[in-house]
Order: structure tokens, then sequence, then C-alpha cells
């Protein structure tokens, strides 16, 4: 039966799929096949269901873990959206599961007549009752390169089009080889001296005013990410930044920037400072919500001082766009700071001009490689300035040289080739340890030591090990649906919590859960992508000077957001995969300070954890909440 209503279904859906605009949306197509007779229904309605099902889009991020529990559920998912709609939001990507697999013989023509030229992946189960529904139970990674060698780099990586011939054939020819290991032979020497762990800021090379900037402002002695990064930039390589969340990774990028940027750069040999004649933009840096720009932003400005605050800008979606470009107009700006949509808005419009840029920072890199910032991406690596090494001849003669700097806590493999594609043999940097990137193997992320060779979802797990702060403590708290946010308050009250931030994946189910806390008398307040930028701001300033006590969010303010205050993080639901667990956990145990994560799930969810366990190499323990103590619980 299977085969008669998976054709029918497929052909159903291609229909509607020729009617949308899935040849937008669809960056990274899978179809999956699985076996779904046991629910007494027939599998075409079934799977109807599925399709119609908006909560079944929102977690097609494709972790293994939720096509488990999807798997133990039963598909408990509800009908309330519909196809159209779904196929039009940007992070959709298509999951078609089946009971029995069509013939995989007959799929690349389907996929051919469908969707033209997209990338779709077609993956059929084989046994659907002996294993676990995994991406790499379902061959995803073998299947993937036995079919696409050659389009896995095209999908992570926007394609550069003022990239030099050159440079492309760069590994081909005999010549070019030569010349690359005489440069990486040049580099290993130069990173050997570089400073790790300074004690002072004044190791690094910065100039006077900005080292007495920095006190002022109370930073005295550089993390040790800081102390690798800022040298190396300050010496003219691309880097890739990676190290734990709350590391002090912005500090690490900005301080090479602002010391050769604006009113706190180096002076000239002849003694005086330059700043004032140049009217162009030195520097863009650009990160994937409007939070972490505006935090950058602050972080600038705390080092500018009020008088000089104008040199940095902001561009973020969601604010005033032409006092934005008015404030560009009439302050011209040396460095300014956005999310993506508006930074390539305003440079289409032609009201940014970014040609003699010098920097460009790409902050939360492995985020902004997704598929919602693609088209945003690919127009700001063409316009700020010209990537280190191209040919500098044609339209692009007379644009800057710029050095790209990315920069996240978890750099999985499509990092890595972004990295190399987007820069000129840039070098990685962690705290205690700079290496070319060329010697991270293609078969692993960087954060593990010992590359190993695995499917494409564990190299993006196992990209999160390394991302946490080594003295945060993990627990895990079995509970029932109905009593998770009366656990997350006995939570806060055991653990005497003052900050804390609470992660969910709905924006209802957290406004629900934020009534719930207040009418137990905890003060707390929602933030999601639904709310306008002032609440957004609003509610953020409330948190970050105590008003409120508990922050219910949802993957908004999983990365970047910085509330040194935040003491507790509680996932009142699971992350979708680790690299999601480690930039929700970092929020709290920022720059050594402690820091707890808790974990409230359901029974049948217990597995995701230990899952999360594994990957992200932390124990996360049992407890309970009992006589207002935090209880772990011994495993047997
Ligand atoms: N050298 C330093 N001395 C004291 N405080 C610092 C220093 N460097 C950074 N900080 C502070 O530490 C906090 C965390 O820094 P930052 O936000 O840059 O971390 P991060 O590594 O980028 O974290 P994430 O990965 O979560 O984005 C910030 O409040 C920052 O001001």
């Amino acid at each position: 039966m299977g085969h008669d209503h998976g054709h029918k279904l497929f052909k159903f859906v291609s229909k509607l799929l020729a009617k949308n605009p899935i040849r937008n949306v669809a960056f990274e197509l899978g179809v999956y096949f699985y076996h779904a007779e046991s629910r007494g229904r027939t599998l075409f309605q079934l799977k109807l269901e599925i399709l119609f099902s908006k909560s079944f889009f929102a977690i097609l991020g494709c972790q293994c873990y939720w096509l488990e529990l999807l798997q133990k559920w039963k598909f408990p998912l509800p009908v309330n959206n519909n196809l159209a709609k779904m196929l039009a939001l940007p992070s959709t990507r298509l999951l078609l599961l089946f009971g029995e697999s069509l013939p995989s013989s007959r799929l690349p023509n389907v996929s051919r007549k469908v969707w033209g030229q997209t990338r779709v992946r077609f993956v059929s189960r084989v046994n659907p009752d002996n294993e676990p529904l995994t991406l790499a139970s379902l061959g995803y990674k073998s299947d993937f390169e036995k079919t696409n060698k050659n389009e896995a780099n095209k999908i992570e990586r926007p394609d550069v089009s003022n990239e030099s011939p050159k440079s492309k054939s760069r590994s081909i020819g005999s010549n070019s080889i030569k010349a690359e290991k005489t440069v990486r032979v040049k580099k290993s020497l130069e990173i050997e001296s570089a400073p790790f762990a300074a004690k002072s800021f004044s190791e690094l090379g910065l100039p006077l005013l900005l080292l007495e900037r920095l006190e002022a402002a109370g930073f005295m002695v550089p993390t040790d990410v800081q102390s690798a990064a800022v040298p190396t930039i300050l010496k003219g390589h691309d880097v890739v930044i990676q190290s734990y969340t709350g590391s002090g990774k912005t500090l690490a990028y900005l301080l090479p920037i602002l010391s050769e940027v604006g009113p706190l750069k180096k002076k000239s040999p002849n003694g005086e400072g330059e700043y004032g004649k140049k009217k162009e933009i030195d520097a863009v840096i650009v990160a994937p919500s409007r939070e972490l720009g505006m935090q950058i932003v602050r972080e600038v400005e705390k080092l500018l001082g009020p008088e000089d605050k104008k040199v940095v800008q902001q561009l973020v979606g969601g604010a005033n766009r032409s006092r934005q470009e008015e404030a560009l107009k009439k302050n011209k700006p040396a460095i300014v700071v956005g999310t993506p949509g508006r930074i390539a808005e305003i440079s289409a419009a032609g009201k940014l001009h970014t040609h003699s840029c010098r920097f460009l920072v790409l902050d939360e890199v492995d985020e902004l490689l997704s598929f919602n910032f693609r088209e945003d991406m690919h127009r700001i690596l063409e316009h700020v300035g010209r990537r280190s090494g191209a040919d500098p001849r044609g339209s692009i003669a007379k644009w800057a040289e710029r050095r790209t700097i990315m920069v996240s806590a978890t750099v999985p493999y499509s990092v890595i080739r972004a990295a190399r594609s987007w820069g000129s043999d840039p070098l990685l940097v962690q705290a205690k340890k700079v290496m070319p990137l060329e010697s991270v193997a293609p078969s692993g992320p960087v954060n593990i030591l010992k590359p190993t060779s695995g499917s494409d979802s564990s190299m993006r797990t196992q990209a999160a090990l390394q991302s946490l702060p080594p003295a945060l403590k993990h627990y895990h708290c079995v509970t029932k649906l109905q009593h998770k946010v009366d656990t997350l308050r006995r939570c806060v009250h055991a653990l005497d919590a003052k900050s804390v931030i609470a992660f969910m994946n709905h924006t209802k189910q957290l406004k629900d859960a934020v009534f719930k806390l207040e009418a137990r008398g905890i003060v707390a307040a929602e933030l999601h992508g639904d709310l306008g930028k002032l609440a957004r701001s609003t509610t953020l300033k409330k948190f970050r000077n105590g008003e409120v006590r508990v922050l219910v969010t949802n993957e908004l303010s999983a990365r970047g957001l910085d509330v040194a205050e935040c003491d507790l993080v509680v996932n009142l639901d699971l992350p979708t995969d680790s690299i999601h667990y480690a930039h929700r956990a970092g929020r709290t145990g920022r720059l050594g300070r402690k820091g707890t994560v808790v974990t409230i799930c359901e029974e049948p969810e217990v597995f995701v954890v230990k899952k999360l366990q594994k990957q992200l190499g932390i124990p996360i323990p049992a407890c309970e909440f009992t006589e207002g103590k935090l209880n772990v619980i011994e495993e047997d």
C-alpha cells in the first residue's frame, strides 16, 4: 500500500510545489521516507496532516533527535496552517515522510521535473523497525556525498563573484601550490610569537589612546582569545575566531579595528592623528539579530567615549531606515554595525559606500551562513572592500583590500569552507592556539581536536564541543508537560537565581509561561520576534537592570546576548541540537562567572539529553527540586 500512496502523495505535493515559490526557498531540500502505518489511518491522510502542520515545518532544521522524537511520539502534530504559507517561510526546508520508499532510481527524474535545478536530497529508509530514525541512519551524509559532492560547497558558500580566477584555481597549478606552501611556512613562524595569556593589553601592540580607554572602561587584562586574536589581526591576517561563549570575542575583533580606524587609532609616523580627514566607512560588522547588533554598538561606544559616539552607527532592521540613512550622511561614521538585511538594503539603495572598507566582521558566522541570510550576505561580501588576495584589476581596482574576520563559539566545517572562499589564507584563532585553516581536516569541525569522519549532522553537532565555559553546571529535571512552569518556579527558588533566561520553542506557549509565572509572583517578561523593536529593547533593558527576574524567550536570544548577571538558563523546551544548546547555555557563566543550566524535560525526552551530554562532552545529571533545594539524582 505504501508504494501507491507514496506515489500519489508525491504527485500531489509536486503539483503544490510547482505553484509555490519553492525555487526561492528550497535551499537544502530533504525528502525522507518514514514507515508510519501504525496509527491506523491511511498513510496518505497522515502525511498530508504532517505537511500542513506549521510546527512540523518549524522544526525542519532536520536535527536527528527531532526526527527520533517524532518517531516516538507518532507525530502528535497539530494541523494548523497551509502549505503555501509554510513554503513562503524562508527557513523552510521540505521534509516529506512516506510509509514506503519509491524506488530511489525514479526520484531524480521526479525531482528535476518538480524543482528544476534545486538541490534535492532523497533518502529512503531501508529498515524502519530496527533502528532509530536519524539522519545518519537514513544515510543522509553518504547519499549527499555520492550524488552531490560538488554541490556541498555551493550550498553553504554563497557565490562570491569578485573572486579572481587566479584564486579559484589556486589548488590546481603547481606554482600556486608552491606559493601557498611558502605562505604557510611564513605564517606558522609568525604565529609562534603571538603572545598568549598576555598580562596586560599593552603587550598586544595597541595604540596608547585605546589603552587608556580600555582602562577607563574597566578592561584591565585581556582574555586568552583576545591575547591570541588581537596581534594576529593587527598583522593583517584574515581570521576565524572560535572560543567558548562569554570569553570576550567581541573585543577580540574590536580592538584591532579601533587600532586602525577612528579617533583612537595609531598615529601616523609624523605623530599626527589622521582621523577627521577620511569620510569613508572603514569597517562593517554584521550580526544576525538586532539585539546583538545593538550590543556590539554599545561595546564600541564604551571605548570611543561620549564625544566620539558617532564614529559608530547601527544599521539594524526594525528601526527607521530613513533616519539611519540620514545619520550615515550627516555623521559619516567609520564603523557600521548591523543586520544583514538592513545593511544590504541600504547598500543596494546606494546610501552606504563600503568599497574602501578595510574590515568585514561576521559575528555568529555560522548563523549568518544560514539560508535566511544568503542573498544579503552575498551582497555584503561583494560590496564590502575586496577580498584580500583577489585580483585587483577591473571594476574593483580602486577598492580597498579588506580583512575578513569570522567569529563564533561554534564553528562547523561549513564555516571553514566559507572562510576559505571569503578570505585569503585565513587563520583559525582559538584561546590558546592559532593555526592555518588549511590544517583543519575537511572531515571535522574545528572544535574537535581529532577530526573524525562522520555524517554531516554529526559534524555539525560535534562543532559544539569546547563551545561552553568549563565552569558551567548542567542538570536536567524530568517532569510532566503541565508541570514544567511550576518546576521552573521551584528551580528559580531552589537556586535563588536572580536573573534567569528560560528558553521555549513556540511563542504561544511562551506567553502562557509568562502568565503562569507572574500569577505565581515571579516578575517575568516575554521576548520574541513577534514583538516590535521598542518592546524588545524595553524588555531587554528591564531584564538587564534587574526589574525582570525571568526572561522567557526563544532562539532569538540564544546567540550573543550578554547579560553578565544572568545566573541561570533553563530549557523549558529542548533545543534542536547541541549547537543550539551551547548558545542557549552560554547566556550564563559569562567570563568566568558562575552559572547553571537546567533542562526541564519529559520522560520520553531524556534520551535527547543523554545525546546532548555525549555530543557536548559534559555531564548533565538528573536532578529534582525538593524542600527548596536542588538535589542531584545518582544514576544507577
Ligand atoms: N578583557 C576583558 N576584561 C573584562 N571584561 C571583558 C573583557 N573582555 C570582554 N569582557 C566582557 O565580557 C563579556 C562577554 O564578552 P563577549 O560578549 O564579547 O563574549 P563572546 O565570547 O562574544 O560571547 P558569545 O559567544 O556568547 O557571543 C562582555 O560583557 C564584555 O564586555
